[in-house]
C-alpha cells in the first residue's frame, strides 16, 4: 500500500459517506437486488472462497490459533450455503426505511409524526469469523446504510474473497461500490482511524473481548454500540423443575462452547444443588466439560471438580469449561450476577412467578430468560431476521441487534403554509 493508513481509510470514510447519501434514496426493490446478487457471486465463487480461507486457516494453524477459534474461521461448503441463504432472508424482510409511524394532527393545524432512516454510515469491528462479514454487509445494505467492515487479521483473505463478490453484486445491482468496504489492511492503525472520523462515520460497532473495548472506549471519537464478551449465568433456584433445569444448563453450556451467549458460570440454590448437580455434572464430564466449582460445589461432586478461583466468577471461557457457584437465595444469585457479569445474557429457571419476575427487573442484562437456554440469545431466533451481533451497550439498541437497530427514527412534518403563531 503507498498510501499511509490513515489516508487509505479517510479515502474509505469519505466514500462511504458519498454511498451512504445514494442508499438512502435507493428503493427496496434495488436493495434486494444487490443482496440476491451477490447471493449468486457467492454461489459461483465457492473455489475461489475455499482457497482463500484455506490460506487463512493454513496461517492461523502455523500461528498457534486455538482450535475453537480455527473453527469459527473456516468456511466449509455448508457454512457458505449459510451465508447465501442468510442474504436471500435479508432480501426477503421487510424493509424499515422510510416507514412513518404516529401521525398526529395538532391544534396548530400541521401533521407530526416520525421516520425510519438509515444511521448513515456504519463501522464494524468484529472476530475472525468471515460469515459475519457477509451479516454486517447484508443487515447494513438493507438497512440503507453505507458499511466500513474491519473483520479480525486471522479472516483477511477470506474476507477480501467475499469483498470481492460484494462488489459484483453492488455493481450488478448499480449500487456504489463504497456502499460496503471491507478494509483491505490488518494494521490496527486503521481501527484507530476508524474511530476517529466522525465526520465520515456515524455510528461504530465493535464485537469482540476486553483488549478491543478498551482501544475503543480510550480513542472513539464516534459513538459506539458495544457488542462485548459474554459471562452469561444460568441460576437453578430452590423451586426449579429438575428436568428443566437440567436440559437447560446442559444446553447453556454444552451446544455450542465459543458464542457469547453460551454459558461460563452455573449458579444452584444450595436447597436444590443435591438434586441437580450430581445429574448435571454426569452430564458436563461426559462431554469433557471441566468443572470448577466453590468450597460447597467441591465438596458435593468431590474429584470430578476443581477449585475455583476468584478470577473465575469473571471468567469468558468460550471452551468446554464451567464455573459453579451454589447460592443461599435469589439475592444472592441476583447480587453475583450483575457484580461478576458483562450484562449479555443470564437466565433463571424456575417455577416460582415471583422470582421469575424479580429475576427479570433485577438482573441488569440484554436479555433475561425464564426457563429457557442463554444460547437463544440471537437475532434469528429472536425473529429478527437475522444480527450484526449483540448489544451489550444500553442506549440506541441493547441486545440483538437487527435492521431496526441499524436505523433510527426522525420527526417529519407537513404543513400547508402553516406558520407558529
Ligand atoms: N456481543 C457480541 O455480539 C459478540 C461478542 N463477541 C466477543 O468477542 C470475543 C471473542 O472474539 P475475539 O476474536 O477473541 O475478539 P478480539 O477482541 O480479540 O478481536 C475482535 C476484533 O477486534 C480487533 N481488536 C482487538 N483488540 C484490538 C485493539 N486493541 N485495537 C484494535 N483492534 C483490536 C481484532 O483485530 P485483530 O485481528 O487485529 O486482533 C478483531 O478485528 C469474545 O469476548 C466474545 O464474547 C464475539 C461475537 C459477538
Ligand atoms: N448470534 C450468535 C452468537 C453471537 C456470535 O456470533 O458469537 P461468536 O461465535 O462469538 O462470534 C449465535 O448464537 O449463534
Amino acid at each position: 500500500m503507498s498510501e499511509s493508513v490513515h489516508d487509505y481509510m479517510i479515502r474509505l470514510g469519505r466514500a462511504a459517506r458519498d454511498a451512504s447519501r445514494q442508499l438512502a434514496r435507493v428503493d427496496t426493490a434495488q436493495k434486494n437486488r444487490a443482496l440476491e446478487a451477490i447471493a449468486a457471486a457467492l454461489d459461483a465463487s465457492r473455489a475461489a472462497l475455499i482457497a482463500a480461507n484455506e490460506r487463512d486457516v493454513a496461517n492461523a494453524q502455523a500461528n498457534g490459533l486455538q482450535a475453537a477459534m480455527v473453527d469459527r474461521l473456516a468456511l466449509t461448503a455448508a457454512r457458505i450455503d449459510d451465508m447465501i441463504e442468510g442474504l436471500r432472508q435479508v432480501a426477503k424482510l421487510p424493509d424499515p426505511i422510510g416507514e412513518i409511524r404516529d401521525m398526529r394532527h395538532l391544534p396548530s393545524g400541521i401533521q407530526v409524526g416520525k421516520m425510519r432512516v438509515p444511521l448513515g454510515v456504519v463501522g464494524i469491528i468484529y472476530e475472525s469469523r468471515p460469515n459475519v462479514t457477509i451479516d454486517a454487509a447484508s443487515l447494513c445494505l438493507k438497512s440503507g446504510n453505507a458499511t466500513i467492515l474491519r473483520g479480525g487479521s486471522e479472516a483477511i483473505h477470506s474476507n477480501q474473497a467475499i469483498a470481492h463478490c460484494v462488489a459484483l453484486g453492488l455493481a450488478e445491482a448499480g449500487l456504489p461500490a463504497a456502499a460496503v468496504q471491507v478494509v483491505e489492511t490488518t494494521d490496527r492503525e486503521a481501527v484507530g482511524a476508524l474511530i476517529g472520523m466522525p465526520e465520515f462515520v456515524d455510528v461504530i460497532v465493535p464485537r469482540g473481548g476486553k483488549g478491543l473495548i478498551e482501544r475503543i472506549s480510550r480513542d472513539a471519537k464516534v459513538p459506539v454500540i458495544k457488542h462485548l464478551d459474554g459471562v452469561c449465568h444460568v441460576y437453578i433456584d430452590k423451586a426449579a423443575d429438575v428436568e428443566k433445569a437440567v436440559r437447560v444448563a446442559d444446553n447453556a453450556k454444552t451446544q455450542r462452547y465459543s458464542p457469547c451467549n453460551a454459558m461460563e458460570t452455573l449458579l444452584v440454590h444450595r436447597a436444590i444443588a443435591s438434586d441437580v448437580l450430581p445429574a448435571l455434572a454426569t452430564i458436563y464430564l461426559e462431554k469433557g466439560v471441566e468443572l470448577r466449582g466453590c468450597p460447597a460445589t467441591c465438596e458435593l461432586l468431590g474429584q470430578n471438580v476443581i477449585a475455583a478461583s476468584e478470577g473465575d466468577w469473571f471468567a469468558e471461557y468460550n471452551a468446554p469449561i464451567l464455573a459453579i457457584r451454589m447460592v443461599a437465595s435469589l439475592d444472592e444469585a441476583i447480587a453475583h450476577i450483575n457484580h461478576y457479569g458483562s450484562h449479555h445474557t443470564d437466565a433463571i429457571v424456575t417455577e416460582h412467578f415471583s422470582d421469575a419476575r424479580r429475576f427479570l427487573a433485577e438482573v441488569d442484562s440484554s436479555s433475561v430468560m425464564v426457563n429457557a437456554s442463554t444460547r437463544f440469545a440471537d437475532g434469528f431466533e429472536y425473529g429478527l431476521g437475522a444480527e450484526i451481533g449483540i448489544s451489550t451497550d444500553k442506549l440506541h439498541a441493547r441486545g440483538p441487534v437487527g435492521l431496526e437497530g441499524l436505523t433510527s427514527e426522525k420527526y417529519v412534518v407537513f404543513g400547508n403554509g402553516h406558520v407558529r403563531t
